[in-house]
């Protein structure tokens, strides 16, 4: 790297800042006019036709969709007069495919400050990388802009003096850079006059090493190696295309008649959302071509334009087609492996004869001084994507074969390298870098194997197709998708719609666990892509999406298929009752998920998440809520009817809340929702969150209980400063936030036994319970010898006083030797006292009380020990994109220990019920076996002890096969052999 500063400016070594100022007005006014005037000229007339007719780039421009991105995965829209205001120093990327419309975005920012449209800056630099990668010698900032427009070097210094921070630098095509180590070893450059290769000086323009103050928008394909040189967190923003709205408006401009056709064509509309398409299409509208058949896939387009051009641009050629394909895609090919678009004409001359006369390159004008002779490009980066394919399928078998192999094993190195890579940037960036630059040429492969429409093209001009590379592309698509089930899914299922096979379709995704397209929402085309592959599978086991509601609309008749699914959305529309429904009667889709990316705050009123799922012909509905205070309600019911009621009356007060801007007094909301509640049919279970539970609310709930037969549970997760007023004479451990209190209420005299513990209580007449399940100190313990916990420990209290006794469901299995050594402790200002239970039962340990705080089951310890009736719990975890087994968590635990409980600690896992009850002896080694064979159990054996809490870690965890739907479990005693608990069949749902 070089580094002459010997040549200096005389405007930056000999006048001081104050000077500038008063020159700087005199002179810039005239210079900068004269730029405006010359950016003002060169796109007014700068876009031309294949058939020569000029357009102005403000008549062609039509306004994309572009989205903003946030760290938390949430995006909103932006326009283009936006992009730049209000991130200060900080760069703008924007992001888009090949032909999403980067350059004519960065073009049109160009001509709206030109047209002094945007007057918050003084001055814009347009750097095209494509352009500056063809500057071999090095060169300072200073002379690389002046390159770039009409400024003299110093005017340009004097601008960048002046006031840095309206400076704006467009880099244009950051792909384009050919990075090498060099990046990452380089020392900073800081002096706008330190010479350089053009793409250092650029990245230390990136990195903020030089004009840190300036604006700074660049425009990429790809964003790893972008993210790793700039500082900071940038402003993220990616083109999704045109909106149906805006394709109609490209049309209705130059093609009003025409545009009935593509409206026709779903497929084809869809295609339009990507700009290069719409361009396409009304290139082959101007020469008359037939647009109503066989455009189904990007390849197909690209084929027929192909056609269309050789028909109507190339009859005079001296070459045969075949011979002018190949020698495009060999050149095409060149440039993808060495990342080059710019060609200088003696290249081009060796392998293209007459490339004047070619309709698929563009002439460079030399009017810019980087380089004197003439360049060549292709039309459309896209095209050289195409070529590059077209390419391999016409070279012979062998030749063929190799370069497929080559291409598949640059991409597939690419991804497993991103997996690995440095946080900073290095070698491996590289590669990562070319990887995805390469993988359009993959799918444009997979779509020239398309047996339908492709192989008339090669036939009418003659050509051989080299018919290997097909079984070659699905083997590794077969692979791979294995293997990426999240980064790289969308670009597989891109490949799998080009290759439009269906029965190909359904064997790849129907084996695959887990499909996770939740990184970024999803665009048109992708949507497309997406619906086509739903529709050649019976079903999908588990499907993660970040969709818009305009592209839910397009999928929800598909997204039944899936067995669970995922939605990350911006907002929740009405119409996703039509998925809530399908989720609900079960018949593939059994677990719904719906979640609202929070990009406004909180604002009350917002529907913030939706879950559904079904189990034994009882649905869970949770439905997350900003209304209010209260934020979760979960629902269990055995009809759909009632969910859907549910969730409309959730939406009326949403608008409600917006409407007028109500706020509900604390506990009004949970009153209202109850009120609601008893009419809701089959309702089984209700758990609400995060409530406040206020004496109004508190007295709304037995009249609930006693409208709602069918209820068998009612859980108040509480929260709030007004619990802590009403509950003060429960003010023992209710300092702790998010609590789950279980409210028990008993409507009368008699015994109630609550569903989730066993525990009974005996009540003197009406009233309400409130307990719940707390962890022991074993240090209370220390004074009492020889005892040990025989359950858990509850802390209960009563309002009203009319508690008399309480029942204790316990796990011992009587005998002789054991049937004196329970006890219940109570304790009580710090001490504990232990009573000796009024009757022992097979199940339970009754007691009478006097007053209230916390109980809990004791036993003496005796030896040998005796065995307790002991629950074999499953968990199993959920699957991630890189996990290759399915992963069980085996609990053994004492039978009195609240399933609740263990699975409030494993929410995240899916419980599988099974018949769990066995018994085991406290201090003896079990060992847990598990088919089919080539499944892991770790540990081989392990003691099996009494635990009652805090935690409940698993006893074994088993690894097997993630395509294994259902394995047997048993286990055995490690000493005897003895299987006691004999092999069960476990079935993954
Ligand atoms: N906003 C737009 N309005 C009208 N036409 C557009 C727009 N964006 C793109 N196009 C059409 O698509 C073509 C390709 O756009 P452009 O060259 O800007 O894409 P790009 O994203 O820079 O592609 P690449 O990454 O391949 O360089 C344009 O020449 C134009 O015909």
């Amino acid at each position: 790297m070089g580094s002459d500063t010997s040549k200096t400016c005389p405007v930056l070594k000999t006048r001081t800042l104050e000077d500038h100022s008063d020159d700087f007005s005199r002179l810039s006014e005239n210079a900068l006019r004269q730029y405006k005037l010359s950016i003002k000229q060169k796109y007014e007339s700068e876009w031309s036709s294949l058939s020569d007719e000029q357009e102005s780039l403000s008549a062609l421009y039509n306004e994309p969709v572009i989205i903003q991105k946030n760290e938390n995965g949430s995006f909103k829209n932006i326009s283009v007069d936006r992009l730049l205001m209000s991130y200060g120093a900080m760069p703008v990327i924007l992001q888009g495919d090949s032909g999403s419309g980067k350059s004519i975005i960065a073009q049109k920012i160009m001509l709206d400050w030109a047209s002094e449209t945007s007057r918050h800056l003084n001055v814009v630099f347009y750097l095209r990388c494509e352009e500056l990668m063809c500057v071999s010698e090095e060169i300072n900032l200073i002379e690389l802009l002046s390159y770039s427009c009409s400024l003299t070097s110093d005017q340009i210094s004097q601008m960048l003096q002046h006031s840095p921070e309206k400076v704006l630098f467009i880099i244009d095509g950051f792909d384009e850079l050919r990075l090498t180590q060099a990046i990452f070893d380089m020392s900073a450059i800081t002096d706008p006059l330190q010479k350089a290769p053009p793409e250092v000086i650029l990245c230390s323009l990136l990195r903020r090493y030089l004009i840190p103050k300036s604006k700074l928008l660049v425009t990429t394909r790809t964003r790893n190696t972008l993210n790793k040189l700039l500082k900071g967190q940038p402003c993220f923003t990616e083109i999704m295309g045109f909106s149906e709205k805006k394709v109609e408006t490209y049309f209705q401009k130059f093609f009003s008649k025409e545009y009935d056709c593509v409206r026709a064509n779903e497929t084809l509309l869809t295609a339009c959302s990507i700009p290069v398409i719409c361009w396409i299409i009304s290139e082959m509208f101007r020469v008359g071509a037939d647009v109503t058949s066989g455009l189904e896939t990007i390849t197909s387009i690209h084929v027929d334009f192909v056609s269309t051009l050789l028909e109507h641009h190339c009859q005079g050629l001296s070459q045969s087609v075949s011979t002018l394909l190949r020698s495009l895609g060999q050149l095409a090919e060149r440039g993808m492996l060495e990342q080059q678009v710019l060609f200088d004409e003696k290249n081009v001359n060796e392998i293209i004869s007459d490339p004047d006369g070619n309709p698929f390159l563009c002439r460079f004008l030399s009017k810019r001084r980087i380089r004197q002779e003439t360049m060549f490009t292709f039309m459309y980066h896209s095209f050289q994507e195409f070529f590059t394919a077209l390419y391999y399928v016409l070279l012979d078998e062998e030749e063929s074969q190799r370069k497929v192999r080559e291409l598949l094993h640059t991409v597939e190195r690419g991804w497993a390298l991103s997996c690995w890579s440095d946080r900073d940037f290095s070698m491996a960036d590289v590669e990562v870098r070319q990887s995805k630059l390469l993988q359009p040429v993959i799918l444009f492969l997979c779509g020239l194997c398309k047996k339908e429409w492709i192989p008339s093209f090669f036939e009418k001009h003659n050509m051989a197709v080299s018919v290997n590379i097909e079984t070659q592309l699905k083997e590794w698509i077969s692979t791979y998708s294995q293997r990426y089930q999240n980064e790289h899914m969308l670009f597989i299922l891109h490949c799998l719609y080009e290759l439009h096979e269906k029965s190909f379709i359904r064997k790849v995704l129907e084996k695959l666990v887990l499909i996770d397209l939740s990184n970024s929402p999803l665009k048109m085309t992708d949507c497309w892509v997406l619906k086509y592959c739903l529709q050649c599978c019976e079903h999908i086991r588990n499907l993660k999406l970040h969709v818009t509601s305009d592209n839910l609309k397009m999928l929800q008749p598909e997204l039944s298929r899936c067995k669970e699914l995922w939605l990350m959305m911006d907002h929740i529309p009405d119409d996703v009752v039509g998925l809530v429904s399908a989720a609900a009667e079960g018949k593939i889709l059994n677990k719904l998920n719906i979640k609202k990316l929070d990009n406004h705050g909180k604002l009350s009123g917002y529907l913030s998440g939706i879950s559904v799922s079904v189990r034994d012909g009882d649905i869970t509905l949770s439905i997350g809520t900003s209304v209010s205070n209260s934020s979760v309600t979960e629902l269990t019911v055995t009809s759909p009817h009632s969910l859907i009621s549910t969730i409309d009356w959730v939406k009326s007060q949403r608008e409600w809340a917006f409407n007028s801007y109500g706020y509900l007094s604390s506990g009004q909301h949970e009153v209202r929702l109850l009120t609601f509640l008893q009419s809701a049919s089959g309702l089984k279970k209700v758990c609400l969150h995060d409530s406040l539970l206020t004496k109004t609310f508190a007295s709304e709930i037995p009249s609930f209980i006693q409208a709602c037969p069918s209820l068998i549970e009612l859980s108040i997760n509480v929260s709030g400063q007004l619990m802590l007023e009403y509950t003060q004479s429960m003010k023992t451990s209710l300092e702790k936030m998010g609590w789950t209190l279980i409210v028990f209420v008993c409507a009368h005299a008699g015994q109630f036994q609550c569903s989730l513990t066993n525990l009974v209580f005996v009540m003197e007449g009406e009233g309400e319970v409130l307990y719940r399940v707390d962890s022991w100190d074993l240090r209370l313990l220390d004074g009492l010898g020889q005892m040990q916990p025989a359950g858990p420990l509850y802390n209960i209290d009563c309002f009203n006083g009319s508690l008399s006794g309480l029942h204790f469901p316990h796990c011992e299995i009587l005998s002789e030797e054991n049937k004196d050594i329970l006890a219940v402790a109570h304790f009580t200002g710090g001490n504990v006292e232990t009573m000796k239970p009024l009757k022992v039962t097979e199940t339970h340990v009754m007691t009478d009380i006097r007053d209230l705080s916390l109980f809990g089951l004791l036993k003496r310890k005796i030896f040998p020990s005796c065995p307790v009736i002991v629950q074999v719990i499953l968990f199993l975890r959920p699957i991630t994109a890189r996990q290759r087994d399915s992963i069980l968590d085996v609990h053994l635990l004492p039978w009195n220990v609240p399933l609740s409980k263990v699975q409030g600690q494993h929410k995240e896992s899916t419980h599988i019920t099974t018949s769990s009850k066995c018994s085991l002896i406290p201090g003896s080694e079990y060992s847990l076996r598990c088919e089919p064979e080539g499944s892991t159990v770790q540990p081989m054996t392990e003691k099996f002890e009494c635990n009652f809490g805090p935690n409940y870690h698993p006893t074994f965890e088993v690894f097997v096969n993630f395509n294994t739907e259902e394995v047997r479990l048993s286990l055995s005693d490690k000493t005897e052999g003895k299987e006691v608990w004999v092999p069960r069949r476990i079935v993954f749902t």
